[in-house]
């Protein structure tokens, strides 16, 4: 797949046009979106621009990403694959504003991400993104139904919206039936459908997986996906997700492979 989609041309600022008001996001822009009103496949949610991260170690420089240029389109599936120790997880933490760039510069949704302040990234972080980890961070105590909600809570969303969301999220997922149980009552495959839940409860416009399927066989994995096709769909969102098998590559729409800190 790598091979057989064209990269898009390196691209400035200016051609980044901001898809919604961040600073008030509201349900009506969401269905706007989500009825296609932005569904402009050249326009780019996410556009990363020569991005170079170092960390000092020791007494010298560990060059770990080297010059990382890449976009992510509204409703795009974008897999990050390489080695371990590639960059993947670093990269990854830079698109989600956890980290910043050293050199280069990220734009995510017309705003210049990688700039901007942490409050200010902290804000966009809450408000647009949601993100998914391999070992599926979820409360043990509390049932999937409450680990949803938690997220809703958690994103200041009012208290009168909650039951609505959280019920249509554990049906998304494929758990509408399951929602009253507690993770270790679910198998790793409906627990990480449950942290998908609860990822995309505030409705984010990006989503950021870190190996969201390392610890399931290949059945759950293929779930997963198309977990994640379903939500591409109804949610309007994109995923940009790392990983490591083959077998799932298929269904990115691009699929970037990193090698020492460059793409290939
Ligand atoms: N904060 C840091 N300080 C120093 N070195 C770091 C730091 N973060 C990452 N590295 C180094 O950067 C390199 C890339 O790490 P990264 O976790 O991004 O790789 P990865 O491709 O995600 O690997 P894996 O697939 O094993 O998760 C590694 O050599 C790692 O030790």
């Amino acid at each position: 797949m790598t091979d057989t989609k064209k990269r898009e041309d390196t691209h400035t600022a200016d051609e980044l046009g901001s898809r919604s008001d961040h600073s008030n996001h509201s349900e009506k822009e969401h269905r706007a979106r989500a009825s296609g009103a932005s569904n402009d496949t050249n326009e780019k949610l996410m556009a990363v621009n020569m991005v170079e991260r170092s960390f000092p170690v020791g007494g010298s420089t560990l060059h770990v990403l080297k010059g990382i240029q890449m976009d992510i389109k509204p409703r795009q599936l974008v897999m990050l694959k390489g080695r371990s120790g590639s960059g993947k997880t670093t990269l990854l933490n830079c698109l989600g504003g956890l980290d910043t760039p050293s050199k280069g510069e990220i734009w995510f949704n017309g705003l210049p991400f990688s700039k901007m302040s942490d409050d200010e990234r902290t804000l966009v972080r809450r408000r647009e993104m949601g993100f998914i980890f391999q070992a599926f961070a979820l409360m043990p105590l509390l049932s999937a139904y409450e680990n949803v909600e938690l997220s809703l809570r958690m994103a200041g969303k009012p208290r009168s919206e909650w039951k609505k969301r959280v019920e249509e999220c554990l049906e998304l997922v494929g758990l509408a039936k399951r929602m009253h149980h507690r993770p270790f009552e679910l198998s790793g495959g409906e627990q990480q459908r449950v942290a998908i839940a609860k990822s995309i409860a505030h409705r984010p416009i990006l989503l950021l997986a870190d190996e969201p399927t390392a610890e399931l066989d290949t059945a759950m994995s293929a779930q997963i996906m198309s977990v994640f096709q379903n939500i591409i769909e109804t949610e309007n969102v994109s995923i940009c997700m790392t990983t490591h098998d083959p077998t799932i590559m298929e269904v990115a729409d691009h699929v970037y492979e990193m090698v020492d800190g460059k793409f290939i």
